[in-house]
């Protein structure tokens, strides 16, 4: 069985393939129903627009059936097991599509339960169905992502674990990330990116100031200041993630660079509505690559039945 539960589970070739057929999803490149007499169970424990449509929208689209739970839907929540419920689930679904915002562990519990596709669609540690919705948005906007130089301003959460994992498995990236101080990339996740990206010939970076930020960018990207399942520990951490909210200010040595967002965005806190609503941006064209890109993730653990 395929899982896609980090974007490490995934082989270079994998993340590539997964990469190109969402690519070729978003130009209209669909032909037929790959995942029809495919069942997926599709279980939000957080709340989600874009994910959780863009995999229901998808699976459908592919040819397959789905069955939604809520958060209040299974027994989890009456005490059941993680280990039950994975035992129930794999006996009767083929794939399932999971957002916890617990730990991943959970979800790698359901992918040892039985024969059944376990794909993380947000987990507290990491999104990477987010990072290939990013993959794809780069390689249909740009037509690559080697060699792209980025800058990600904010919180080293879910979102920014899976892009800097993602992106440093490519030649000539250069990802810099500004985390407000506190809230910066789990050092596991850090030391793993900066290693691939040692091996891989990329440049990973991170501070937790706004002072002279690189030029000739390619990319900005931030994130809202409130992940999901998180809170913040001092009253005064607005004060500290204030300077890093992205403004047009920061496109001054890059004036062709464009502006991504994971979305939900709060203009006036991560990022003006200049910016988010300006011309660089091209944050609802990436929120739409999520659909994409889930199509072909669908896709990708279907094959390896
Ligand atoms: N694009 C998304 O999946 N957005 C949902 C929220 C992502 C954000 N990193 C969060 O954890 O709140």
């Amino acid at each position: 069985m395929r899982h896609l539960i980090s974007i490490s589970d995934l082989t270079d070739d994998d993340l590539h393939g997964i990469v190109a057929r969402a690519a070729l999803f978003g130009e209209g490149g669909l032909d037929g129903r790959p995942l029809e007499g495919a069942l997926a169970g599709i279980y939000f424990r957080r709340t989600s627009t874009r994910t959780r449509t863009a995999f229901s929208a998808g699976a459908l689209r592919l040819g397959a059936q789905i069955i939604t739970f809520g958060p209040d839907d299974l027994q989890l929540n009456t005490g059941e097991s993680t280990e039950d419920t994975g035992r129930v689930l794999s006996g009767m679904l083929d794939l399932l599509v999971a957002r916890t915002a617990d730990a991943t562990a959970e979800l790698r519990g359901w992918a040892a339960a039985g024969p059944m596709s376990v794909v993380n669609a947000m987990s507290a540690e990491e999104h990477p169905t987010q990072a290939l919705a990013d993959l794809t948005t780069l390689v249909r906007h740009f037509g690559r992502v080697e060699g792209l130089r980025l800058l990600y301003v904010g919180e080293g959460n879910n979102t920014a674990a899976a892009l800097a994992l993602a992106l440093t498995r490519y030649p000539g990236v250069v990802l810099e990330l500004r985390t407000p101080p506190g809230y910066g990339l789990r050092p596991d996740v850090l030391a793993a990116a900066a290693a691939q990206a040692r091996s891989r010939g990329a440049v990973l970076t991170e501070r937790h100031d706004m002072a002279g930020v690189p030029e000739e960018l390619d990319v900005v990207y931030t994130t809202r200041w409130q992940t999901t399942g998180t809170s913040k520990p001092t009253p005064d951490w607005r004060e500290v993630f204030a300077p890093f909210q992205v403004t047009p200010a920061l496109w001054h040595g890059s004036p062709k660079a464009v502006f991504m967002h994971d979305l939900p965005a709060h203009r006036g806190e991560e990022v003006t509505a200049e910016v988010l609503d300006g011309p660089a941006s091209i944050a609802f064209a990436q929120a739409e690559n999520k659909l994409y890109s889930a199509m072909a993730a669908l896709e990708w653990c279907w094959a390896g039945r």
